[in-house]
């Protein structure tokens, strides 16, 4: 009795809309045509529920949340790019993997890693001032997602793992190359019968389902299986030693030097498994790297866009620099960069406009009623403020459509305007995103558990880049997509063939 989109095809119901259009514009349109909650169709007629109404979001996220595991053909492709770690686990096992991994996130422990974050941004600085040549007129067109990506993977590899990946300078690392576009690889363009097969699968048992994943041919499922060779020796290998290190009281600040000691401490009943621990650097490596340096590549196509944000940042970040010059040191500080409002704000402000990860998909485990902070009409006529939902039906959590929310974010919210973060402090209705309350790192029981991590790296890398270049749009940047590959990427409109492209032309920075 939920009112929503008309279906394209009993086959496809309206999947394709959610993913071949540009990423969110289905979600957009279905805010403004239904609020915060539709009923939408799977293939063969199956219905679910599309949501971003923020008490209803609380409560699946939060209140209810182990109520509402992941939809299982999720978790099987969980399975294939990150075993049985933390993004896979469900109910009791994820509650046991979430505390042991736990203190391996917490701020001081990703405050400890800022330092990796900006040796690893210095190196793209001096490698683009390599390929600019010298002078503030050289300004060339890069392909700035490109460098971001191979640096976001060097520095994942040496923050989580103390491990040197090299894709910087190209090295012939088997690792480095198992995960250079892993996600974009695997799940872009996805095609009608891709979209079909993969919803369809929840109808047969996991084991099946699996099975599929481990032996049907494909491009992206074989980059898929070679990343798990590739991945699993160096994890065994890595294991041993801070395993060995442990021993010896040799700690580390890497975060699976400080998941083995967190891990040692634990009771037989509560500790990971050897293959669990193998599991989490897969689930470290892919939940941490494309997502990270995607929203860094976006960042800079909105400064890009933005002079005037550009100039604003860039002398917050001058008189920064000027006052740690002043007391002796070479490196911006944490305090230095909680200091910084602008760049803070511009921070929220791209995590809102551009959340990598669109969507989170989950399915009741029992029969539930979902709250409402705004009342919906039913087909029939009724006025609702609670929707009842029978055991097993899976919802769609958009990320996108509640990050525009314009009773949130107010009219402007289809408007990129970091001042907003400025204007107002106050509390945006219920809590539901674990940071600044954008739902980006998602929120509740199963929220990002990297999300301090990924905003030191964010920061260390955006204000590296600001003060040391100038971005302005490229010719073929107007054709810039915002392609929904599970991940959302940057393409280009007549290529999505190539997979993440961001071209902007690049120059030096002038430093006064
Ligand atoms: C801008 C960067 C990032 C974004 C936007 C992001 C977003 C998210 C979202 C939306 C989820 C929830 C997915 C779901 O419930 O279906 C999630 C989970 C997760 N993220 Fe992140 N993430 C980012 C960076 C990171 C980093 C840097 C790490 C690790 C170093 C990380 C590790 C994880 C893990 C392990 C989970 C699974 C948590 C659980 O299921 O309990 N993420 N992330």
């Amino acid at each position: 009795d939920v009112p929503g989109p008309e279906p394209e095809s009993f086959l496809m119901g309206n999947l394709s809309q959610l993913f071949q259009d540009q990423a969110g514009e289905a979600d957009f349109k279905w805010q403004s045509q239904f609020g915060g909650i539709a009923r939408i169709k799977a293939p063969l007629g199956e219905d679910m529920l599309w949501i971003s109404d923020p008490k209803a979001l609380q409560y699946i996220y939060q209140t209810s949340g182990y109520n509402f595991p992941k939809q299982p053909e999720r978790r099987a492709l969980s399975r294939l790019l990150a075993d049985h770690g933390l993004t896979w686990a469900d109910g009791e096992t994820h509650k046991r993997q979430r505390k042991v991994m736990l203190p391996a996130f917490g701020t001081p422990e990703s405050k400890a890693l800022l330092p990796v974050f900006q040796y690893h941004a210095e190196q793209v600085v001096q490698l683009w001032k390599d390929m600019l040549g010298g002078t503030a007129e050289d300004a060339r067109v890069l392909n700035v997602i490109k460098h971001i990506s191979s640096a976001a993977l060097d520095a994942i590899g040496e923050a989580a793992f103390d491990y040197q990946l090299g894709c910087l300078d190209s090295a012939d690392n088997e690792l480095g190359q198992a995960y250079q576009n892993l996600i974009a690889d695997i799940f872009s363009l996805p095609s009608k019968a891709k979209i079909f097969f993969t919803s369809v699968t929840h109808y047969l048992p996991m084991r099946i389902i699996e099975m599929l994943y481990d032996y049907l041919p494909g491009k992206g499922l074989d980059k898929a299986r070679q990343n798990k060779r590739a991945a699993h020796k160096v994890a065994e290998h890595l294991l041993e030693v801070k395993s060995r290190a442990l021993l010896l009281g040799k700690g580390n600040r890497d975060i699976m030097s400080i998941l083995v000691k967190a891990n040692a401490s634990e009771n037989e009943h509560t500790k990971l498994t050897h293959e669990e621990m193998v599991s989490q650097m897969r689930t470290i490596m892919l939940a941490g790297q494309e997502t990270t340096a995607n929203t860094l590549s976006f960042a800079l196509y909105e400064l890009a866009k933005s002079p005037d944000y550009q100039t604003q940042l860039r002398a917050e970040i001058r008189a920064m620099e000027q006052s740690v010059r002043e007391r002796g040191e070479t490196e911006l500080s944490v305090a230095d960069l909680d200091a910084m409002p602008f760049l803070q704000a511009i921070m929220r402000e791209v995590l809102r406009f551009h959340p990598v990860i669109m969507h989170n998909y989950r399915q009741s485990a029992r029969e539930d009623v979902i709250p409402l902070s705004k009342p919906i009409t039913t087909i029939s006529g009724k006025e609702i403020n609670e929707v009842p939902i029978p055991k097993g039906l899976r919802v769609v959590l958009s990320v996108a459509a509640y990050n525009r929310r314009e009773d949130i974010w107010g009219e402007d919210a289809h408007l990129f305007n970091p001042q907003r973060f400025l204007d107002y402090k106050g509390k945006r209705g219920p809590s539901v995103g674990v940071f600044s309350n954008v739902l980006t790192f998602s929120g509740g029981v199963r929220a990002c558990i990297g999300w301090r991590f990924a905003l030191y790296e964010f920061q260390a890398f955006l204000v590296k880049l600001m003060s040391n270049f100038e971005f302005t749009l490229a010719d073929e940047t107007k054709r810039l997509r915002r392609e929904n590959a599970v991940v959302m990427i940057p393409t280009l409109e007549g290529e999505a063939e190539k997979g993440a492209q961001l071209p902007l032309k690049v120059s030096l920075a002038t430093q006064d």
